[in-house]
C-alpha cells in the first residue's frame, strides 16, 4: 500500500490530542565570535520556536533553524497542522510536502550549505528541518497529554544520562566592531588559549572530551593544538574538524600525525569521493555531518566505506523518529553514530538528549553548543553534571517556557534590519575583513 500524498487524511486520535493553535516565534540569540573556515559566526543566530496547544489544553515545544527561508517554509506548515493530532507523525513529511512547496533558496544537491555547514542543501532537507521542529512539539504536547517524558513515546530510553563533548572553537574576545554582548571567555587563538578553553569546559561542565572545530588556520598549527590538548588530557578522546577544508593528501598527513590522540577525524576533506579516498589511506575512523546528511546519501557513503560515524542531527535529519532510523540503518552497516550540533537552544537540547537516550548504540559523546549560549527560553537551563545531562522523565520533554525571555529574543529578531536573519558567517567576517571570501575547497 502506498502513502496517499495529496490527501493525508488524519488519523483518528482522541478530540482532545487535536492541535487547535501553533504560534511561531523568530527570535535572534547572542553569538560569541566563534571562528570556523567560512568566517566567524554573528553577533546574534536566529532560531525558531515552535509552540502547539491541543484542544485538551496540552502544550508542546519545539526549536529548529530560524534562518528566513526555514521560517517561510514555517508559516504554512504551522497553519496546516491545526485540526490534526498530535500523534500523526508520520503523516507530517506528507503534509509538509504538500503545503511547503519547494524553498527558493533550495539551488540544487551539490549546493552546501553557506551558514551552517551542513552538507548538502536540498528543498527535501530544508523542509525536513523544518517540520522536525514541529515533531518535537508534538512529542512534548503528547507526552504532557499522557504524562509520559519524550523518551517514553519514542520506545523508552536505554540509559538515564546522555555524555557531551566540550566544543573548543577559536575565537575572537569581542565581534569585530564591537558588535554584540561581550562574554568572559577571552581569545583562543593558539595552543595555550584552545588548552585553556578546554579547561574552563572540563571544570565547569565535567566534559571529559574534547572537539576543536579547525579549518581555521594552517593544518600544522591546528595539529599543534590537538598535541597540546593530548598532553594537557592524557588519554581523553579528542576529535578534530575542519568541515572538509583539506585535500585528500593534507587529510592523510593529518590523520598520520595525529593517529595515536584522534577517536576520529570529522570530515577532513569534501565530499563521498574525498573521504572514501582518505578513508582509505588511514585506520583513523572518520566521522561526517557534512557528506551524509540525508537518507540518499548513505548508500553510497557506507559502499564505499567513506565514513565510519555518522553525527545525527535531529533537525535536518527531520526528527527524533527519523534519527532513530539512522541510527538503525548505521547500526545494520557497523558505522557508529554520534550527535552533531549547531548553535541551539535549550528545547533542542532537551529534545536531543532524549532521542539519544533511546539509541543503544550511541558511541560517542554528542556535540553540543549550549555552553556557548549564554542566553534561553526556558525557565531552568539544562545543567551538565560529570559531562552528561540527565534524562527527564517528566512529561514531554521536561522543559518549560519562559515567556519574558521568549518575547524579549524576539524583539531583537523584529529590531534586526535583517542583517542578522540569515545566518552567514562569511559576512560577520568582512566586517573585519572586507576582502572576505567563503574559501574554496580544500583550502588547503
Ligand atoms: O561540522 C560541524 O560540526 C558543524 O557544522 C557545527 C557548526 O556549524 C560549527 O561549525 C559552527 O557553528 O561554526
Ligand atoms: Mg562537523
Amino acid at each position: 500500500m502506498t502513502a496517499d500524498r495529496a490527501t493525508p487524511a488524519a488519523p483518528t486520535a482522541p478530540a482532545d490530542l487535536v492541535l487547535t493553535e501553533v504560534r511561531l516565534t523568530p527570535v535572534l540569540i547572542a553569538d560569541p565570535p566563534l571562528l570556523n573556515t567560512q568566517g566567524v559566526h554573528q553577533p546574534h543566530t536566529p532560531r525558531l520556536i515552535i509552540e502547539v496547544v491541543t484542544a485538551g489544553g496540552a502544550t508542546g515545544l519545539g526549536e529548529t533553524y530560524g534562518d528566513t527561508e526555514y521560517l517561510e517554509l514555517a508559516r504554512p506548515l504551522a497553519e496546516a497542522m491545526i485540526g490534526r493530532p498530535v500523534t500523526d507523525l508520520n503523516g507530517l513529511p506528507a503534509l509538509a510536502a504538500r503545503v511547503c512547496g519547494d524553498s527558493p533558496a533550495a539551488t540544487g544537491a551539490d549546493a552546501v550549505d553557506a551558514g551552517g555547514l551542513r552538507g548538502v542543501r536540498t528543498a527535501d532537507k530544508l523542509r525536513l528541518s523544518v517540520l522536525s521542529g514541529f515533531e518535537v512539539a508534538c512529542l512534548d504536547a503528547w507526552g504532557h497529554a499522557t504524562g509520559l517524558p519524550v523518551h517514553a513515546l519514542l520506545g523508552g530510553k536505554v540509559r538515564d544520562r546522555v555524555e557531551y563533548s566540550a566544543y573548543l572553537f577559536y575565537r575572537w574576545a569581542r565581534h569585530p566592531g564591537g558588535r554584540g554582548e561581550p562574554d568572559d571567555w577571552g581569545a583562543a587563538l593558539d595552543p595555550a588559549g584552545i588548552v585553556a578553553q578546554a579547561r574552563r569546559f572540563a571544570d565547569t561542565y565535567g566534559f571529559t572530551s574534547f572537539k576543536l572545530k579547525g579549518g581555521v588556520y594552517e593544518p600544522a598549527r591546528e595539529v599543534a593544538a590537538v598535541r597540546a590538548l593530548a598532553a594537557a588530557f592524557p588519554g581523553r578522546p579528542l576529535r578534530l574538524d575542519p568541515n572538509g577544508a583539506w585535500s585528500v593528501p593534507v587529510s592523510l598527513e593529518v590523520a598520520h600525525e595525529l593517529r595515536d590522540v584522534l577517536e576520529y577525524l570529522e570530515d577532513p576533506a569534501s565530499g563521498t569521493a574525498r573521504m572514501a579516498e582518505v578513508a582509505a589511506g588511514t585506520d583513523l575512523p572518520l566521522a561526517t555531518n557534512m557528506c551524509v546528511t540525508t537518507f540518499d546519501e548513505i548508500a553510497e557513503a557506507f559502499t564505499r566505506g567513506a565514513v565510519q560515524v555518522v553525527l545525527a542531527d535531529h533537525h535536518y535529519w527531520g526528527g527524533l523518529r527519523n534519527t532513530r532510523e539512522l541510527a538503525a540503518v548505521c547500526r545494520t552497516f557497523g558505522v557508529g553514530l554520534s550527535m552533531h550540533s549547531n548553535t541551539h537552544l535549550g528545547i533542542s537540547l532537551a529534545a536531543m538528549t532524549h532521542v539519544a537516550a533511546t539509541v543503544p548504540h550511541l558511541d560517542y559523546a554528542c556535540d553540543t553548543h549550549y555552553p556557548w549560549q549564554r542566553e534561553d527560553v526556558l525557565t531552568e537551563r539544562l545543567a551538565f553534571r560529570d559531562g552528561h545531562l540527565n534524562v527527564s522523565d517528566a512529561p514531554g520533554l521536561g522543559v518549560t517556557l519562559d515567556r519574558d525571555r521568549l518575547a524579549a529574543l524576539h524583539r531583537r529578531w523584529l529590531a534586526d534590519d535583517g542583517g542578522q536573519r540569515v545566518r552567514d558567517d562569511a559576512a560577520a567576517m568582512r566586517v573585519a575583513d572586507p576582502g572576505w571570501v567563503t574559501p574554496a575547497v580544500p583550502r588547503w
